[in-house]
């Protein structure tokens, strides 16, 4: 470990964020009562310019009137290219009850972009006295946020978590795809009359993963389109749990189970970590390192590893 020492995230958990238009509020209560850690009412790209005004509104009263229960209550924000993002986080601050989390500021590109709302938030909340600090979450969907993805980790301690969103990556970085992350048809190697499917989106989750982990914020998986296959979002995401993301987003409500069932650990990987930490102890006190467990060397690094996960399932149980 480097002098300087990683801090932690947040301890909270966030196994699967659900989306919903903030124009569509017969859903509110749904959202509410499903199984998802997080919650984005979205004012972005799920409603359209004439609807902004009134998907501001009906999320606003809905901060304060859906019971919530103990998720992280999020709002997208429209982007700070768009003329909707300061009054986005002035009605807010006004107006919404202190039951709002967190606000996910869409399309950051640099970490002046999250100076900018950080400025306006942090003098919204002087003025109104707002006693809860918002916190911040951002999406990384540009050729820009991912060149400047470490600047950007490091922009406020407001800042919780990060998300690849894939649709606007893609289309940023002009790739031939109108599918939302996934598997490309179009990606892989030949070899001996055979195709290997390759992972175009691997790249950009380990940066956004690296940078999260430095500055101590969750690094979260974006959409996956095609809800029809449950296969394949199983499969995206266990690949992220695998580097290292802590969620996804579900842009339908039959995405949450499938998220909730990679991002927690199971049982036996449970049990497992924690034979690995016993066994540690055990060669500690013998005076070693390392040691052999299940035929394989575990050493004082496995110790790390295995807390991670015990870790997760802890703090999701207490959760
Ligand atoms: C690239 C990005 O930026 S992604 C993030 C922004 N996008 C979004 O927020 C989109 C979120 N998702 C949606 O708007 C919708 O799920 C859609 C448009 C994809 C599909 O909506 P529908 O056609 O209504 O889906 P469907 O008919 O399968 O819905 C089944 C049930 O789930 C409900 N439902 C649909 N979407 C949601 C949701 N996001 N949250 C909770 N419940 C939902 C429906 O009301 C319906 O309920 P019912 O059985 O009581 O009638
Ligand atoms: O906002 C999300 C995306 O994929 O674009
Ligand atoms: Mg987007």
């Amino acid at each position: 470990m480097s002098f300087r020492l990683q801090p932690p995230p947040v301890a909270r958990p966030n196994r699967c964020q659900l989306f919903g238009p903030g124009s569509r509020p017969a859903i509110f209560e749904k959202m509410a009562a499903s199984a998802a850690d997080v919650i984005n009412l979205d004012l972005e790209d799920s409603v359209t310019p004439n609807d902004k005004p009134e998907a501001r509104k009906n999320v606003i009263a809905a901060i304060g009137d859906v019971d919530w229960g103990t998720k992280t209550l999020s709002v997208r924000i429209n982007g700070l290219d768009s003329p909707y993002w300061y009054r986005d986080v002035v009605d807010l601050l006004e107006q919404a009850s202190e039951r709002l989390d967190l606000i996910m500021i869409p399309k950051v590109g640099c970490a002046a972009d999250i100076y900018a709302v950080d400025a306006l938030v942090t003098s919204v909340e002087a003025a109104m006295g707002r006693k809860k600090r918002i916190g911040f979450e951002i999406i990384i969907e540009s050729a820009a946020g991912i060149t400047h993805v470490a600047e950007i980790a490091a922009a406020s301690p407001r800042l919780q978590a990060m998300s690849l969103g894939a649709a606007d990556f893609a289309a940023s970085m002009g790739m031939q795809t109108t599918g939302i992350g996934g598997t490309q048809e179009t990606y892989y190697m030949h070899h001996a009359g055979a195709n290997y499917w390759a992972d175009p989106w691997h790249w950009a989750q380990a940066a956004i993963v690296a940078a999260c982990r430095t500055h101590g914020v969750l690094p979260v998986d974006g959409p996956f389109g095609d809800f029809s296959d449950d296969e394949g979002f199983l499969a995206q995401a266990r690949r992220s749990a695998t580097l290292g993301m802590v969620g996804k987003w579900a842009i339908h409500p039959k995405q949450v189970a499938l998220s909730n069932s990679v991002f927690t650990p199971s049982e036996a990987a449970v049990a497992e970590a924690r034979e690995i930490l016993a066994a540690m102890e055990q060669a500690k006190a013998e005076g070693q390192g390392a040691t052999v467990y299940k035929g394989r060397l575990v050493d004082i690094a496995s110790i790390k590893q295995a807390e991670v996960i015990v870790r997760q399932s802890e703090m999701i149980a207490g959760g």
